[in-house]
């Protein structure tokens, strides 16, 4: 039989770097794991690609999804849903990859609720000043939006305790080598990878 990978949760506040971290793992030529790529009603920015950084989908199509059951999770956030995939998830788990999933906290939660053996990691910032700085130089919110996603953002940060592990998001790289460390650890703590050498020692 197969061995099932890992569903590797990333979470934390909007503004952190997630998407940053997130994209800086994937660009790096060791990384094993797969993207699952979510659905959401939010717009797509300037240089966003259907079906690379999201699937867009209309109001309509996202609740259709949700009635039918095909998202492992969804979250309203900031006024549109994002949601993830369930088939993609079950299916790459199921083939023995590695799930990697960069989402919202209030999802996040369902997930653990769902997949409770998930690995959940928590993105902080190094402090809720720098967070600000981060959402404001990033340009894409209206003052508005700001002060909704920095409130949002306290409520999200008290839920750190549900989470595996908390890395700081200091510098890009040193969160991308936490992380990467972290699944290395996880792998080799879990009983799989025991029995696969169980296996081998039970071939000579
Ligand atoms: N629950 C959930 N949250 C998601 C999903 N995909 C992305 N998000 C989160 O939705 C929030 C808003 O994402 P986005 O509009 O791309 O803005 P940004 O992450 O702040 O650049 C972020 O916290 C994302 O991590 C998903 O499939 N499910
Ligand atoms: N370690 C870091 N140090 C400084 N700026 C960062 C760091 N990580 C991300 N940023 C910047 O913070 C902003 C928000 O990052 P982003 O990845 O969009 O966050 P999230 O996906 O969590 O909402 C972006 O302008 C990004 O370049």
């Amino acid at each position: 039989m197969q061995e099932k990978g890992l569903l590797i949760v990333l979470s934390g506040p909007s503004g952190v770097g997630k998407g940053t971290v997130r994209k800086e793992i994937f660009s790096q030529p060791d990384t094993s794991f797969e993207y699952s790529i979510s659905m959401t009603t939010r717009n797509p920015r300037e240089g966003e690609v259907h079906g690379v950084d999201y699937f867009f989908k209309s109001r309509e199509e996202f609740e259709e999804l949700i009635s039918q059951g095909k998202l492992l999770e969804y979250a309203e956030y900031v006024g549109n849903y994002y949601g993830t995939p369930v088939d993609y998830v079950r299916e790459t788990l199921e083939a023995g990859k590695d799930v990697f999933l960069e989402i919202e906290v209030k999802g996040a939660k369902q997930v653990r609720e769902k997949f409770p053996e998930g690995l959940f990691i928590f993105l902080m910032p190094p402090s809720l000043t720098e967070l600000k700085n981060r959402i404001v130089t990033r340009g894409t919110e209206t003052e508005d939006l700001i002060n909704n996603r920095m409130l949002t953002a306290r409520e999200e940060i008290e839920m750190m305790h549900l989470y595996d592990y908390v890395v700081e998001n200091d510098q890009v790289e040193l969160a991308c080598e936490r992380i990467k460390a972290i699944v290395t650890a996880e792998h080799c703590r879990r009983e799989r990878v025991e029995q696969r050498y169980i296996k081998l020692l039970e071939a000579e």
